[in-house]
């Protein structure tokens, strides 16, 4: 715990108004969230503003509030009055926390595909080697064998810096990250040093919020930058880059840390070659300090190679050995809803992915063409309050790689569902090839189950977007939605 006066004083060029001496609980932005002694951050969001919640949070019991407008609360609840509250969080939580990330190594992974598998992929090797692991990404948070939900890929300041302290209370020895290119741009890393950065590919995506593509790079690189300064409290830092991404290069330009380049046409210093990819495995050789190292992996896909690459540099910047790394990866399994088969016996494979970007579908499609021994049926749709560029690129690429295409939807939030479906059907109309059909089914169980019952044996049925969600958004509820459960009653009911 520490004092308002101690957190005041962390933040530059701010005002206190109130008794200083009183003891902080806790720290929130959520005014649902405010228990007694709790510092309320007030924070002016994309959709409403903190500073209205103050009510709530003082009747909640917050002893004081960090602001940037005129408030008006009781004596006894100190007021610590700034310009710009996003920026006093990003200086008063780590401090609050003691700056947890300076007692773990810090390993962040960046780019537009792949973040989620290459953390779990690094997870499960560091874990192998027998330290205390912890993981924060789209899927969950992982402090050694528990799991607890999370809203935000990379959450805000608060709620990361509490995480990270929770993992260093219970002996986190490796946090491994994804870094979104939100939270780079939005600064909620803050109070974060990385010892290993990673940078995984750069294809379209979050043009909504970034606008360019070059801003959505440059958000990437601040990861690079970040690893490239020096900290008294770290140790041995490193850069992971895939040379082979067309903006491998670019990223590299921004780094200066010790470097790892990692590709599979020739190039990089971790360079796979000779793969093989089977319907459920892939393998490569890897040469590292002379010798010929070979790999092989529970897991398909040549996106999969270079997430495997990626973890590989990562734990050699760990300081693991190349023996104990490819022994580790020979027993990864999968991450939820990547690539996950769907098994009931039946006599064509069911494949849930959470690809939902251009080139995330157009991998997952060019994997399912290589294992294929009739059709692929796709069953896909685009999120709603997410980048509208993306939807007919999509659109596009399901109709140039499947042979029966079903559009329906995912999350469409605040937008209207029907107006999504249509903005992806321009595209799967450009793409259409000859002898190809498809569908629009705007209720997405509607259009598992009609794939599910005219798929054919040989064929590949890729659901896409949602993989591990359990979730739809829909505009004025969130329902129960998992695209797993619908296959499965689907495959049941044939
Ligand atoms: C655009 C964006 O990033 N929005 C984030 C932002 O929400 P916001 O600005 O809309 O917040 P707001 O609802 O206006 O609220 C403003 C303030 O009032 C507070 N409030 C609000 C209501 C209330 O009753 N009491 C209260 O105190 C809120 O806690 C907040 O501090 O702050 C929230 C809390 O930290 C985030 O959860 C939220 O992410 C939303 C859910 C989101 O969808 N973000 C996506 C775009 C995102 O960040 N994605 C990236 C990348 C994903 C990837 O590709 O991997 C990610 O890292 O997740
Ligand atoms: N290295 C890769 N390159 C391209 N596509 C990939 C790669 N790895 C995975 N994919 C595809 O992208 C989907 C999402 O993968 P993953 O969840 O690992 O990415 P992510 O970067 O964490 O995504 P998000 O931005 O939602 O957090 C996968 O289901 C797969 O279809
Ligand atoms: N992290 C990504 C996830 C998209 C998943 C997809 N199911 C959707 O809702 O668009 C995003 O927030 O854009
Ligand atoms: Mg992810």
């Amino acid at each position: 715990m520490k004092t308002v006066n101690e957190v005041y004083n962390s933040i530059t060029n701010a005002t206190l108004t109130g008794n200083g001496d009183i003891q902080i609980t806790g720290i929130t932005a959520d005014s649902r969230e405010v228990k007694k002694g709790s510092l309320f951050i007030c924070l002016v969001g994309a959709h409403v503003n903190g500073h209205n919640y103050i009510d709530k949070a003082v009747q909640a019991g917050a002893a004081a509030v960090l602001v940037s407008e005129d408030v008006k609360v009781p004596t006894e609840v100190a007021v610590i009055r700034v310009n710009d509250t996003r920026k006093a969080m990003q200086e008063c939580v780590p401090y609050f926390y003691e700056y947890p990330a300076n007692k773990m190594r810090m390993i962040g992974v960046t780019g537009t595909n792949g973040k989620t598998t290459t953390t779990h992929i690094i997870g499960h090797i560091l874990r192998k080697q027998g330290y205390k692991v912890g993981i924060i990404g789209t899927v969950h948070v992982l402090i050694g064998d528990k799991t607890y939900p999370i809203h935000n890929t990379t959450p805000d300041v608060v709620d990361l810096q509490h995480i990270l302290a929770q993992m260093v209370e219970e002996g986190v020895t490796h946090c491994v990250m994804e870094v979104s290119s939100h939270a780079l741009a939005l600064g909620r890393t803050a109070g974060v040093e990385y010892d290993t950065a990673v940078f995984t590919n750069l294809t379209q995506d979050h043009l909504d919020f970034h606008h360019t593509f070059e801003n959505y790079l440059a958000a990437k690189c601040k990861l690079f930058e970040q690893v490239s300064a020096t900290n008294q409290h770290k140790g041995k830092k490193g850069a992971v880059i895939n040379i082979d991404d067309p903006y491998g290069k670019r990223v590299m330009e921004k780094n200066s840390a010790p470097l790892i380049t990692y590709g599979t046409e020739g190039r990089g210093s971790l360079e796979a070659s000779h793969l093989t990819i089977t319907a459920k495995t892939s393998a490569y050789d890897i040469v590292w300090d002379g010798i010929t190292y070979h790999n092989h992996m529970r897991i398909t896909g040549l996106f999969n190679v270079y997430n495997t690459l990626a973890a590989v540099g990562a734990c050699l910047n760990e300081g693991i050995g190349m023996d104990a790394i490819i022994q580790a990866l020979s027993d990864f399994t999968a991450v939820p809803g990547r690539f996950e088969l769907i098994e009931e016996g039946q006599p064509f494979a069911v494949v849930v992915d959470y690809a939902h970007t251009p080139d995330g579908l157009e991998n997952i499609l060019q994997t399912a063409k290589k294992i294929v021994e009739h059709r692929i049926l796709v069953v896909f749709g685009c999120g709603g309050d997410r980048d509208a560029t993306k939807r007919p690129i999509m659109g596009r690429i399901a109709a140039q790689y499947g042979d029966v295409v079903f559009v329906t939807s995912d999350n469409p939030r605040t937008e209207d569902p029907v107006q999504i479906v249509k903005d992806v059907e321009v595209g799967v109309k450009e793409g259409l090839r000859d002898g190809v059909r498809y569908e629009v089914i705007v209720d997405r169980a509607e259009a598992i189950h009609k794939a599910i019952a005219q798929a054919q044996a040989g064929d590949v049925v890729i659901i896409a977007g949602k993989g591990h969600e359990d979730y739809q958004i829909l505009k004025d509820k969130t329902i129960h939605f998992d695209d797993r459960e619908v296959a499965r009653d689907a495959l049941k009911e044939r």
